[in-house]
C-alpha cells in the first residue's frame, strides 16, 4: 500500500516504476480513500500502542493505492526492498530511505507474513482470492 502523502506528493508513479523493475508483477491495483474505521481494522493489531490514534487519522487522510503484488517469496522481497519502518534507519537505495519523511509518513506499507498478506488482500480486494 503506497501510503496518502506519496499520492499528495505525485510520486506513485515513481515508486510503482521501482516496484516493476525490481521483479514484482502487479496482480491488482486501486485508488482507495479509507474511511478512519477502515484505518483502525486494518491497524487493528496496532491498537493498543501510542501511535495508533495518529497512525488512523494519517492513514484516512487522502487516498491510497493498494495493490497485490507478485513475486517469489514476495512478503520477504518486498520488506527488504521497502526498507526499515523508520525511514532515518532504512538502508540506502530501498523506497523507505528514498521517500519516507518519518517513522509515522514512511511511504509504504507492506505485509510482513504470507497470512497477513492474504487478509490484506481480502481487505482491500474482497472475493479476488476465491
Ligand atoms: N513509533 C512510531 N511512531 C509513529 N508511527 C509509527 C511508529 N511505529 C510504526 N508507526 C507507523 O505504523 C505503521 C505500522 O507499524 P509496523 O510496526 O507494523 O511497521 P512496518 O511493519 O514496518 O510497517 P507497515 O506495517 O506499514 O509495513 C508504520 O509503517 C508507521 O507508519
Amino acid at each position: 500500500m503506497i501510503k496518502p502523502e506519496i499520492v499528495e506528493a505525485k510520486q506513485v508513479g515513481e515508486i510503482i516504476t521501482q516496484i516493476e523493475q525490481n521483479g514484482f508483477t502487479i496482480r491488482a491495483l486501486e485508488l482507495v480513500q479509507l474511511e478512519i474505521e477502515d484505518a483502525e481494522e486494518f491497524y487493528a493489531v496496532h491498537q493498543d500502542r501510542p501511535f495508533y490514534k495518529d497512525l488512523c487519522t494519517y492513514m484516512s487522510s487522502g487516498p491510497v493505492v493498494a495493490m497485490v503484488l507478485e513475486k517469489d517469496n514476495a512478503v520477504a522481497e518486498f520488506r527488504k526492498f521497502i526498507g526499515a519502518t523508520n525511514p532515518a534507519e532504512a538502508n540506502e537505495g530501498t523506497i523507505r530511505k528514498q521517500f519516507g519523511k518519518s517513522i509515522e509518513e514512511n511511504a509504504i506499507h507492506g505485509s510482513d507474513a504470507d497470512e497477513t498478506a492474504l487478509e490484506e488482500i481480502e481487505f482491500f480486494f474482497p472475493g479476488m482470492l476465491e
